[in-house]
């Protein structure tokens, strides 16, 4: 559902990911984690059509991201900061996004009022963004990115700013997207969140993939500490020293 190959991204000197290659199949739920600069956002912002690689290709649902129209139609993103309008209410935003999707006014309608119940957002789905607390924004955010049931899900953060009960939710709502078929692709830092639903976990460092495994076999291969561990493992694949598998890459 996602392939890339030798995904680059030059900044100036800046060299955001390197040599890149991605294979992610249908309905799995793809951990990507790594450092802050590590070149996730990067990542992200090629798959999604909002930036160009420096060089490498990619395709998403088997459209090659060159082609943006058609990309945009198999994939939601809820990028870092939710892209929403502040002087909309919720209800508005999210309907405004269903239309630009070429959803039904009434399937989008059962839709959105389903998804903001779960989110625990209806009472305050006629209220302006402009009031909504960090939280209330990602929630609407992340509807916004699910909306139309999208074959590919990218989601970076999705947790940030979420009260447990809806952190818990919002989880929930992507191991049922991925179960009925949605490929998630899932930036974060909070490892307990991967370790929990991811099936597959890419770790980045400096730009390039330095590891790629199960929450569980990754876990296994840390070697220090008193407990193995997802952050003992992250740790030593992302510490300074140079580790086996980055060696063999370079
Ligand atoms: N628009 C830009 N212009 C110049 N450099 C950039 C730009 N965007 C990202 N970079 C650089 O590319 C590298 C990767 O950044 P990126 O935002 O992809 O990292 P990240 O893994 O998402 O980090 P974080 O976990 O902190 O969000 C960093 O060195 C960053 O400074």
């Amino acid at each position: 559902m996602i392939e890339a190959t030798g995904l680059t991204k030059h900044y100036g000197q800046t060299v955001a990911i390197e040599s890149l290659d991605l294979s992610v199949p249908d309905g799995v739920v793809y951990g990507f984690l790594g450092p802050n600069g590590a070149g996730k956002t990067t990542t992200m912002r090629i798959l999604t059509t909002l930036t160009q690689p420096t060089s490498g290709s990619a395709t998403i649902n088997g459209t090659p991201i060159s082609d943006r129209t058609a990309v945009t139609r198999h994939i939601g993103y809820l990028p870092e900061v939710p892209p929403l309008y502040a002087e909309l209410t919720a209800f508005e935003q999210l309907d405004l996004a269903a239309g630009l999707r070429d959803l039904s006014p009434s399937q989008s309608s059962e839709r959105i009022t389903s998804l903001l119940d779960r989110l625990d957002l209806r009472e305050d789905a006629q209220t302006k963004i402009a009031d909504f607390s960090r939280g209330m924004r990602q929630k609407t955010g992340f509807i916004q990115a699910i909306l139309h049931d999208p074959a590919v899900l990218f989601l970076d953060e999705p947790t940030a700013g979420l009260d447990p009960r809806a952190a818990r939710t919002l989880r929930e709502l992507i191991v049922e997207h991925a179960a009925s078929g949605t490929t998630v692709f899932l930036s974060t830092h909070i490892l307990s969140v991967v370790e929990e639903i991811a099936d597959t976990v890419g770790v980045l460092y400096d730009g390039r993939l330095v590891a790629e495994d199960t929450p569980s076999d990754l876990t296994h291969r840390a070697e220090t500490g008193d407990h193995q561990t997802l952050e003992a493992a992250f740790l030593e694949l992302t510490s300074e020293e140079p580790n086996t598998e980055q060696a063999a890459n370079d």
